[in-house]
C-alpha cells in the first residue's frame, strides 16, 4: 500500500494560465493537486508514481510526465504489410473528446506531490507547442523553484522563443510522408480524409523552427534530438533530402531512429529494420520502452 511519507506542501497560486491536458494529465502519480492520495494506484500497476522516459537519448530515466490535448498534424502511417498504424496517442491529438482543464498551479501542485526522487519531467502531448504561453509560465517555475530536468517532445511544427531556453532536452519528431493520410488508409480507419487530414501534407515539414530550436540549444546550452519514425529502407533518403542536407549544427548522434508502432507487434516487425539503418548511418536507434513494457497502455 501507499507509504504514508510527509507530502511537500501545497504552493498557493501565483500563477494565471491555464492548460488543456488528456484525461491522466500529469502521469504516473498516486496524489492529486492537493496532495490527496487516489483511490486507484497507476497504469503502471505500481504502488508509486513515476515511469522510465520510454525513448530518445534519456531512454531508462526516471520521469514524471505531463501530456497536453490538442495536436495541429493527424499522423497515420501505412505500414508496408498494408496495416494502417494511428498516431499512438490519438487520444491526445484528434479523439479529444475528454480533455482536462488544469491551471498551471494545479499541474505545478501535482508535480511537487509525486515528483519523490525523480528529477525529470517530460512534456507531451499530442503537440505540446499549441499551449506555448502557458507552458513557459509553467516551465519557469518548475526550472526556478522544483530545479527539474525538462524534456519537450514535439513534431517541430513550432518554435517559440520565451520557451525555448527552459527546455533542456528538446525532442524534435518531424513527420516523414509516410505519416500524411491517404484517402486509402483514412478509410480503413473510417476516418473523413477531407478537412485537417488534406493540411497535412502541407504543414509536417518546417525546417526553419527546427533549426530555430537547434540554434537556441546551442546558445543556452540545452540539448536536442531528431528522432525520426521508419518502417521502409527508403525513407532514410528522405530524412537525409528533405531535413538533415537543410539542417546545420547536427551531429550523428544527434539523429534517432525510432520503429513506427503503437503496439508490440507492430513494434516487433520495424525493429530490425530501424535498428540497421541505425549502424548503416552511424546513427542512434530509439526503443520505446514503455510500449515493451505496458503494451499500448495510456498513462505509462
Ligand atoms: N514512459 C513513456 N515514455 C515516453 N516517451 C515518449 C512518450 C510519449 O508518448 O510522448 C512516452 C510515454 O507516453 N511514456
Ligand atoms: S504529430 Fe505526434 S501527436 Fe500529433 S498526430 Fe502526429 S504522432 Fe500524433
Ligand atoms: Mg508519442
Amino acid at each position: 500500500m501507499h507509504q504514508p511519507l510527509a507530502q511537500p506542501a501545497t504552493v498557493t497560486p501565483k500563477t494565471t494560465h491555464h492548460l488543456t491536458l488528456v484525461q491522466e494529465g500529469v502521469f504516473p502519480v498516486t496524489r492529486n493537486h492537493r496532495g490527496d492520495l487516489l483511490e486507484q494506484c497507476p497504469n503502471t500497476g505500481w504502488h508509486h508514481a513515476g515511469t522510465i522516459q520510454g525513448e530518445g537519448k534519456l531512454a531508462g530515466v526516471p520521469s514524471l510526465f505531463i501530456r497536453l490535448a490538442g495536436c495541429n498534424l493527424r499522423c497515420m502511417w501505412q505500414m508496408p504489410n498494408g496495416e494502417v498504424s494511428l498516431c499512438d496517442t490519438a487520444y491526445a491529438s484528434f479523439h479529444t473528446g475528454q480533455t482536462r482543464r488544469m491551471t498551471v498551479d494545479e499541474v505545478l501542485n501535482t508535480v511537487r506531490h509525486n515528483i519523490g526522487s525523480m528529477r525529470h519531467v517530460v512534456i507531451t502531448g499530442g503537440e505540446p507547442m499549441l499551449q506555448s504561453r502557458s507552458l513557459t509560465e509553467l516551465c519557469r517555475i518548475l526550472k526556478t523553484e522544483l530545479h527539474l530536468h525538462i524534456t519537450m517532445e514535439t513534431n517541430g511544427t513550432l518554435f517559440d522563443k520565451e520557451l525555448a531556453p527552459l527546455i533542456d532536452l528538446v525532442s524534435l519528431s518531424p513527420k516523414l510522408q509516410n505519416a500524411t493520410p491517404t484517402p486509402a488508409s483514412a478509410q480503413k480507419m473510417n476516418m473523413d480524409y477531407k478537412g485537417t487530414f488534406a493540411y497535412h501534407a502541407e504543414i509536417r515539414k518546417n525546417t526553419e523552427a527546427i533549426q530555430q530550436w537547434m540554434n537556441n540549444c546551442r546558445v543556452f546550452d540545452n540539448d536536442f534530438q531528431l528522432k525520426f519514425v521508419v518502417a521502409h529502407p527508403d525513407e532514410v533518403d528522405e530524412i537525409k533530402t528533405d531535413f538533415l542536407n537543410e539542417l546545420t549544427g547536427w551531429q550523428p548522434s544527434d539523429i534517432l531512429l525510432m520503429p513506427l508502432g503503437g503496439n508490440r507487434d507492430q513494434l516487433a516487425v520495424n525493429t530490425p529494420i530501424a535498428v540497421q539503418l541505425a549502424v548503416i548511418n552511424g546513427w542512434r536507434f530509439a526503443p520505446r520502452l514503455h510500449i515493451d513494457l505496458w503494451g499500448n497502455r495510456a498513462g505509462v
